[in-house]
């Protein structure tokens, strides 16, 4: 494996801590091969830029092509560009090179003060750059000079990066150094639909020379190495951080920060000395790959996963615009409409930009690459981009021809889809496609190591694992969801990889099953929060294949098999199985809350959003219990919520809960199967990793995981275990997990990011005074450790 490549298109700086030495000494640090574009170069030192020469665009071109053509680039940024003209060169040849990730930092004026940025080529940044940028990166007067704002605090900084995406930067990350904001800077990080507010503690240094080229360049060197863009943002800034604090006395002024942060600067010395021996430089650090996560092959998880967008595609009912191809036109509308969603299908240029704008979601499908889609897609594609809203593409036979990789490169680079739906020759061909522009060469001539020979040359099929890298390789390349459908179906998004077991070889004998997959994802998408997008676009593909394979087993062949599975999708789908919503789960204690006082503060629950409620009554003797198992399975029904029953399979029978939950020492969960039926939801607690895996091959539907943290609400729950018992357990199964023992609202975060999809809570709610409030409160804690989960992209813990 070569190395991760990252490339600086910047200005020199003599006194090597800002510019293109700031940059070649960052991504040398942070396991990336650097090479330069150099646009200028400056006489300058830590007190300010004496001189400065600009080279010529034609030789600004012509370094870049160099490199390109060459050594090629996995990400590159933009410092000084000094001129419109030089702006002009360098966009020009980026615009060959669509799908390389670029980092804007526009540089206007030396942390001296002086000036890096002719006037006039503000403009050009603006126009040329920012549309082509994967992220910019200004601090505030940067930020009001490319926006014409008065930036004076979060919310100005809000308003800007909100400007910079609209000009077509894909992020902005506006940094708020600038601003008085006491001991804590707030960065803000916008994608076009969400605010990150980034908090950092402010370092009180003069040694702040070359910070937004260092920070610029530490996220193109991470985004290099296959880092999401958010992922690169965070850790560039904790090297940032480092790099700052540790910065050291040198030259008269502005001293540069500290570029070997972090390193082991005994093994650099000793790189040197004769005594010590050489010290094998280390390798560059592999592209993070955290392990591949596979659904139980039942269907039931599935269906309840689905089971919160499906409801909320029947209730909203999204509009979905679709421009497919002419063959299956009929076959796509008819599944998006099966499973609730309302299809438009228009393909006129005229109206295409107005309808999608209209629109929750757009699929978009080259089978048909005449002129008259082509205008249609790429209008829509960019109204639907401007706007916020998920697009889908389906990049129908996109090896058989140019036409087709110029169309998906035009719209992989113009529209940004949410996520990409292709077969496993689509995939690949994309995969191959992107390599090629990279290195710029023809893509038949691109044969590397790894999973590309099978793509090539009628090779054996590739294996799952390897189907698995294309789709997150694919998934990181292009910052978006990468579905790769099949015998098992796997979608990515570049750091979470979910696969789909089901479904019938009887699919693959109709015309179209692909591009009517690709609706029933848009419609997943056009409900999904953005961090769960990708177990959104893995239900939609699990419902669909869930209804092929019902469908399947009930036909005589595929004759009928397209009626028959609009059939299973409208079933499945118009009445889901339940939700099993895990967020937040309540457990029921009478000596919290009386008796009496159960069943109103269960409700209070309830309407505080929780929607899984637990009987566990130690000591109530069993009349008591079936009456409040009765009252309780009424009103969470009401609700729509789960009603499960701890220890008591009779009990949880009488009164026809949803199910149980069991601990070690109570019923299997095999024999509670064999009692309670398929259908019934069964959850186990466990306290390891073994104990995890045992109860899934049991059966268990969820798994309690606990003791977290310390609780006074069961008398024999063994000691804390903290959040690693959450991180064991998430990577021994794909089980919903709740955490369990002690949570409240300000604990209940790192659980959350630890890898648990909810909390199980007694006291947080049941013994609050308000437990409506409360349980508001905590489902929100949970929503926060979700959405910096899914900012990770991954399932808990760090990969990295
Ligand atoms: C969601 C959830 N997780 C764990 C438990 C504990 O069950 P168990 O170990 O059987 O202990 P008791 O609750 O029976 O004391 C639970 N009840 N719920
Ligand atoms: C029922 C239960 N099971 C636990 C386990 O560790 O398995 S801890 C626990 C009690 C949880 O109550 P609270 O939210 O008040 O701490
Ligand atoms: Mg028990």
């Amino acid at each position: 494996m070569g190395y991760p490549r990252a490339l600086t298109i910047a200005g020199s700086d003599s006194g090597g801590g800002a510019g293109i030495q700031a940059d070649i000494k960052t991504f040398q640090m942070l396991g990336t091969y650097g090479t330069s574009v150099v646009t200028a170069l400056t006489a300058q030192d830590t007190t300010g830029v004496h001189e400065v020469v600009e080279l010529s665009p034609a030789f600004v071109m012509r370094q870049l092509e160099a490199v390109l053509s060459d050594i090629g680039a996995d990400a590159a940024k933009t410092g000084m560009l000094a001129s419109s003209a030089i702006i002009e060169a360098v966009a020009r040849t980026l615009e060959t090179r669509p799908e390389l990730p670029l980092v804007v930092d526009p540089v206007m004026v030396a942390k001296s003060g002086d000036s890096l940025l002719d006037p006039g080529a503000v403009e050009a940044l603006r126009t040329r750059l920012l549309p082509r940028a994967t992220v910019v990166t200004p601090n505030v007067p940067e930020a009001q000079v490319l926006t014409g704002l008065a930036v004076r605090d979060v919310a100005g900084m809000q308003e800007a990066a909100r400007q910079l995406v609209a000009m077509g930067a894909r992020w902005a990350l506006v940094k708020g150094g600038h601003l008085d904001t006491g001991d804590e800077v707030v960065d803000v990080l916008f994608d076009g639909r969400h605010f990150e507010l980034l908090r950092h503690p402010r370092i009180r240094t003069v040694h702040t020379h070359g910070t937004g080229c260092t920070l610029s360049a530490a996220i193109t060197a991470f985004i290099a190495r296959g880092f999401h863009v958010d992922q690169a943002v965070r850790r560039a800034q904790r090297y940032m951080q480092s790099a700052l604090e540790q910065a050291r006395e040198l030259g008269h002024g502005r001293g540069p920060t500290n570029h070997w942060a972090g390193a082991d600067l005994e093994a650099i010395r000793r790189l040197g000395s004769t005594s010590g021996g050489v010290v094998p430089v280390p390798e560059p650090a592999p592209t993070p790959q955290p392990p591949p996560e596979t659904w139980p092959i039942g269907a039931r998880p599935w269906l309840w996963r689905a089971a919160p967008f499906v409801q909320r595609i029947r209730a909203e009912r999204p509009t979905i615009h679709a421009i497919t191809n002419l063959v299956t036109i009929q076959r796509v509308a008819s599944a998006a409409l099966a499973v609730g969603a309302a299809p438009i299908m228009a393909d006129a240029p005229q109206e295409a930009e107005t309808l999608a704008a209209a629109s929750r979601g757009l699929v978009l499908n080259i089978g048909t690459p005449d002129d008259l889609h082509l205008e249609a897609m790429l209008r829509a594609a960019q109204a639907a981009s401007r706007a916020g809203i998920p697009i889908v593409l389906d990049p129908v036979g996109v090896g058989a021809t140019t036409l087709r990789q110029q169309l998906v490169l035009r719209l992989i680079t113009t529209a940004r889809p949410s996520a990409i739906k292709a077969n496993l020759a689509e995939g690949m061909a994309l995969w191959e496609l992107l390599r090629a522009r990279e290195t710029g060469q023809p893509a038949v001539e691109v044969r590397q190591a790894g999973v590309e020979p099978a793509l090539l040359g009628g090779a054996p099929r590739p294996s799952l694992e390897q189907i698995r890298d294309v789709a997150a390789c694919l998934a990181r390349r292009l910052e978006c969801l990468v579905a790769i459908t099949g015998p098992v179906d796997v979608v990515s998004d570049g750091a979470r990889t979910l696969e789909v077991h089901h479904g019938h070889p009887l699919m693959g004998d109709i015309t179209g099953s692909g591009c009517m997959v690709t609706a029933v994802v848009a419609a997943f998408l056009a409900v999904a929060r953005p961090y769960e997008r990708l177990d959104a676009a893995a239900a939609a593909l699990a419902v669909f294949a869930i209804a092929g394979q019902r469908a399947a087993g009930a036909v005589a062949g595929p004759g009928t098999l397209p009626a028959v599975l609009l059939d299973e999708l409208d079933a499945l789908t118009r009445q889901p199985a339940r939700a099993f919503d895990p967020r937040l789960y309540v457990i029921t204690d009478s000596r919290r809350t009386g008796v009496a006082g159960v069943v109103p503060a269960v409700e209070a629950a309830l309407r505080g959003g929780s929607r899984v409620v637990q009987l566990r009554e130690k000591t109530l003797p069993t009349p008591a219990l079936l009456e409040l198992g009765h009252a309780l399975r009424d009103v969470t029904r009401q609700y729509g919520a789960v009603f499960l029953v701890n220890d008591r399979i009779d009990v949880a029978k009488a009164v026809q809960a949803d199910g149980v939950h069991l601990g070690t020492g109570d019923m299997p969960v095999e024999r509670a199967r064999a009692i309670l039926g398929p259908e019934s939801i069964i959850g186990a607690s466990v306290e390891s990793a073994a104990e995890a895996a045992a109860a899934a091959r049991a059966g268990a539907d969820y798994l309690g995981v606990g003791p977290v943290y310390a609780t006074m609400s069961k008398e024999d729950a063994g000691a804390a275990r903290g959040i690693e018992l959450v991180r064991q357990v998430r990577k021994a199964t794909h089980l919903p997990i709740v955490a369990i023992s002690g949570i409240d609202e300000s604990n209940a975060p790192p659980a959350i990011e630890a890898g648990a999809d909810g909390v199980a809570v007694i006291a947080a709610v049941m013994g609050a005074p308000d437990p409506e409030a409360a349980a508001r409160r905590l489902l929100a804690a949970v929503e926060r450790g979700l959405a910096r989960r899914g900012l990770d992209g991954h399932r808990g813990g760090d990969a990295s």
